[in-house]
């Protein structure tokens, strides 16, 4: 069954971008061409003021107002009003009328723009060559608004359609900007003929005619296409050849694989893609090259052309191929350029010897009759070089704004954090040329990193390459020659991050005393370890504590392992020893890669001025003892570590003393270690081969096996250790929690948590980055392992029941109150024997009973206090000496006053629903509120 053709509904334009669009919040797919152009030119993430000509709905506006840096300048304008957008500000007006011109004046004030931006398009549906031209006269109206409001150097970005004004419009461009570049997104359909124009650098003439911007001269005087395509010339080219770039046909058939997109437009009269010619006219045609790149099919319909099918060079092949030009490749065409020759003498047609250059056209492209397999690879080559000058130009610019960017950080106007962001974002969004890429170039040559050409301009020049030269020679200039010396400078650029950051971080550690806080501790974790060794060695040789701090054991041990490194790099270190070390020690080995590069890299940097490559030893971990005292020390310091109980019994290793109550000590410090920190330390204890590499024992090997088993000893104390503290505290994370739901509902099996361990993140080797990149991660990077509702709810609820548990006093007040109780209930129990004990028998049973019964009922309950009776000091009270008339007990002489007060109390404590805890409540539990003057009224 023939497959449905989609219809050519507006459904069925709804592509990838819309819904992209809608997904991604943006008021038109227009939005990623504009994301796809700044991809690839990266003009937004500088600019700090932007215009945006026919800017309804504002699908660009978001964009520029997402890339943008915050608080820039981004004015939208457009037939039609737009809806407000965060940080933009909009008008409604035409961009033709003088209104709009006064508008974007009062607007921006005395800012000049950084970026012209014009996606206008008029109203189509009028005949196709009517709308091309309007929206021609649109681009030169955007394009004088841009002039108007340029900063120089600024950047024009505008929509043009493929019509026969399109190299008019580009030659007008090239007047007025260094760089422009023609290219069609790839959201941009295929079906329309919008192309964007992106031009770079706006020279900011003083003066420009203004016939440059206007329509009438631009679009009829300038026609460089007809002298191109051969009007007036002698080149005489087919009229259905025109508006076809002889460049663009003469790539179709050197490079065929290649897809080349109709960026030329449409040829007048000519309206549909498929273009035929006779095989006569093939043959005696002057320009081959272009015919076989512009035609779909050479035919052999007439007697003529069909006379040249007999000829024996006219073989299947040649037939085949004529049929469908558009599927031939470089082979083909040869084929195809000989058969021609071949036809050529057999009709006895001169062949042309030299190729004449057609004519000089604004865009100085040549075209010639290409006739000879020489000449063809001639044009090959030229190709070639042409997309490698191209690659270099690109290479240069990337290079300046990068050289501007460490300048920048160099004046301390940005931070590295800016670069690294800036870089990622560029990532992220595909960016042309990722920052850490080392791949492959077109070419199959390693791109060129643009770091290094930057820094090595910098050296050179002094720092010139910060200015933009637009000289095309130039790009001719110097070029990465050798694997080596790219290496090389990678490494010295990297030195000079490392450098820099290590300075900001001085800056900042100068600065700000949370952050000296924080690296204090940073360093004390990772000082934890060693601390024993620190210590011993401190006793050991007698030194001061204070030096034995400042030069700890931590430092030694880095820069020993430092010293293994570098062996390890210049391949001194031999391979008998790499075969010894285990695993383990080879990652620590690698976590302490990363601390050395930065000493490394400083160092690096401060003998950048040699050129020497090697990177010698001494010049990376310099030591300010002598060679003889370090190694006195290290063997110490080694003798220390082997009176580990580990090593005890290993021949070699007796002579060693071991004190068994540094022993125990460490072994305690060990017990202590946090939960959390324990695996680290696992992998960060010192290996016995790196011990053993700067001692001066020699330490047989351990068997592969015991390796195995100790490891495996290690790890179930881990375990047992993450149990016991499981069992005290429970599980504290909602991802522990949700792990262990999920395990005992068997939603999860072991397998799925084994299999999830194969993870790029745990594999992802990280010795080799850069310390401001590692910091940085540390900071933001979290590892999201999902968690559940009911998850939290559990931990919710146990947090709950921890927060209704009593405070300790309250917890101890209870207790007391139990003792006491049990105490009276033990008293009153003894009571109660002695009563049944006693044998006066003055008591009858009954009376014994009564009086324990009495004796319990009052040992179980605290004794009431009795109440002191308040009596108002008024009437005949006022001034008495003594017991008041009719009171009995413990009364309290007090004036009407403190009644009131009581009694007022009593109303709040009930309106507050707080419980009153004595009889005469109060603010202070237990204790009446006794206004001032009566603490001392006693009762008698
Ligand atoms: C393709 S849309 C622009 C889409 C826009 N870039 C976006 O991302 O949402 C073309 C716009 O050009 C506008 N336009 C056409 N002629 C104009 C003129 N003379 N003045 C101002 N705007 C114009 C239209 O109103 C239309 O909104």
């Amino acid at each position: 069954m023939p497959k449905k053709r989609e219809k050519k509904t507006a459904k069925g334009r709804l592509d990838k971008f819309y819904w992209l669009a809608k997904e991604q919040g943006f008021r038109s797919r227009a939005a990623f061409k504009l994301v796809q152009l700044n991809k690839k030119f990266n003009f937004l993430e500088n600019a700090r003021c932007c215009i945006d000509l026919c800017a309804a709905p504002g699908g660009w506006l978001q964009v520029a107002s997402k890339h943008m840096p915050p608080n820039s300048l981004i004015v939208g304008v457009d037939l039609v009003p737009i809806k407000p957008i965060p940080r933009c500000i909009t008008f409604a007006e035409d961009i033709n009328s003088f209104k709009c011109r006064d508008e974007l004046r009062t607007t921006l004030k005395d800012w000049k723009a950084d970026i012209v931006l014009h996606d206008g398009a008029p109203n189509v549906g009028t005949a196709w060559v009517q709308d091309a031209y309007t929206q021609s006269e649109l681009v030169l109206q955007s394009l004088k608004l841009a002039v108007e409001f340029l900063a120089p150097g600024g950047h024009f970005v505008t929509k043009v359609f493929r019509s026969k004004d399109y190299n008019n419009l580009m030659w007008v461009f090239n007047q007025l900007f260094r760089r422009v570049e023609a290219t069609k997104p790839p959201s941009s359909r295929n079906v329309s003929a919008e192309i964007f124009v992106v031009c770079q650098d706006f020279k900011a003439p003083r003066r420009i005619d203004p016939k440059f911007l206007d329509p009438q001269h631009v679009f009829k005087d300038l026609e460089p296409l007809k002298e191109a395509a051969g009007e007036g010339t002698s080149g005489g080219i087919d009229p259905a050849m025109k508006g076809t770039s002889a460049l663009n046909a003469h790539a179709n058939v050197f490079e065929p694989e290649k897809k080349r997109r109709k960026r030329d437009g449409y040829e007048e009269g000519n309206y549909t893609q498929f273009k035929a010619i006779t095989a006569q006219d093939f043959v005696r045609g002057p320009d081959a090259v272009s015919m076989l790149g512009t035609y779909n099919q050479i035919t052999f319909k007439t007697p003529e052309d069909k006379a040249l099918l007999d000829h024996h060079e006219s073989n299947e092949d040649i037939r085949v191929n004529c049929e469908d030009l558009k599927v031939l490749g470089r082979k083909d065409f040869r084929n195809l350029m000989k058969w021609r020759l071949a036809m050529r003498e057999h009709l006895g047609i001169e062949t042309p010897k030299a190729a004449q250059p057609v004519q000089e056209t604004v865009e100085t492209e040549e075209l010639e009759p290409m006739d000879s397999d020489e000449e063809m690879d001639a044009e090959l080559e030229r190709l070639t070089e042409e997309e490698q000058r191209k690659l270099r130009k690109e290479r240069r610019r990337r290079n300046e704004a990068r050289a501007k960017k460490v300048l920048k950080m160099q004046l301390q106007m940005t931070t590295p954090m800016d670069i690294g962001m800036e870089q990622g974002d560029a990532a992220l969004q595909g960016g042309s040329e990722d920052f850490f890429d080392l791949g492959n170039g077109p070419q199959g040559k390693p791109k060129a990193k643009p770091q290094l050409d930057v820094e090595d301009d910098e050296e050179s020049d002094g720092g010139e390459s910060t200015t933009i030269s637009n000289n095309e020679d130039d790009e001719d200039g110097e070029e990465l020659d050798s694997d080596e010396e790219r290496e090389r400078r990678l490494r010295r650029l990297e030195g000079d991050m490392d450098g820099m950051y290590e300075e900001y971080r001085n800056h900042l550690s100068d600065r700000d005393a949370k952050f000296r806080a924080k690296e204090e501790r940073r360093k004390n974790k990772d000082l934890e370890e060693w601390g024993g060794i620190q210590e011993n060695k401190g006793d050991d040789d007698g030194e001061d504590s204070d030096a034995a701090s400042s030069v700890g054991g931590y430092d030694v041990v880095q820069s020993r392992k430092g010293r293994i490194d570098v062996d390890d790099s210049d391949s001194d270190f031999s391979d008998d020893d790499e075969q010894e070390e285990p695993a383990a020690d080879k990652a620590r080995r690698a976590a302490a890669k990363g601390k050395l590069r930065a000493v490394e890299r400083s160092a690096a940097k401060r003998s950048r001025a040699e050129e020497d490559d090697d990177l010698d030893e001494s010049s990376l971990v310099t030591t300010l003892e002598s060679k003889k005292a370090a190694e006195a020390r290290q063997s110490k310091e080694a003798a220390i570590w082997f009176d580990n109980p580990l090593f005890k019994g290993m021949p070699g290793l007796d002579g060693a003393d071991v004190d068994d109550d540094e022993d125990e000590e460490e072994q305690e410090d060990d017990s202590e270690v946090d939960q959390d920190e324990e695996d680290e330390d696992e992998d960060e204890e010192p290996s016995d081969e790196e011990e053993d590499a700067a001692s001066d024992f020699e330490v047989v090997p351990r068997e592969k096996d015991d390796d195995d088993s100790e490891w495996h000893v290690t790890d179930l104390d881990v375990d047992a250790e993450k149990q016991r503290f499981i069992d005290e505290h429970g599980l504290t994370t909602a991802e522990a929690v949700t792990l262990a739901q999920q395990l005992v509902n068997r939603e999860r099996t072991k397998s799925d948590l084994i299999n999830a361990g194969f993870s790029k993140q745990n594999f992802t080797d990280k010795s080799d980055l850069p310390d401001w990149f590692l910091d940085d991660e540390g900071k933001h990077w979290k590892a999201n392992i999902p968690i559940t509702k009911e998850a939290m709810a559990a931990l919710r609820a146990r947090q709950k029941a921890l927060d209704a548990r009593p405070i300790k006093k309250v917890a101890e007040a209870k207790a007391r109150k139990k003792y006491k109780a049990a105490q009276r209930m033990a008293k009153a129990q003894k009571k109660a024997e002695d009563v049944l004990a006693n044998e006066d028998g003055e008591m009858t049973q009954r009376d014994k009973a009564k009086s324990i019964t009495k004796l319990l009922q009052k040992g179980g309950s605290k004794a009431k206090r009795k109440e002191t009776q308040l009596v108002v000091a008024k009437g005949p009270n006022r001034g008495l000496k003594g017991r008041p008339k009719g009171v009995k007990g413990r009364f309290k002489m007090v004036d009407g006053r403190m009644k009131k007060e009581l009694r007022a109390q009593k109303r709040i404590d009930k309106r507050d629903g707080k419980k009153r805890s004595s009889g005469h409540g109060g603010r202070t539990k237990g204790k009446p509120r006794v206004p001032n003057g009566y603490g001392g009224g006693g009762g008698r």
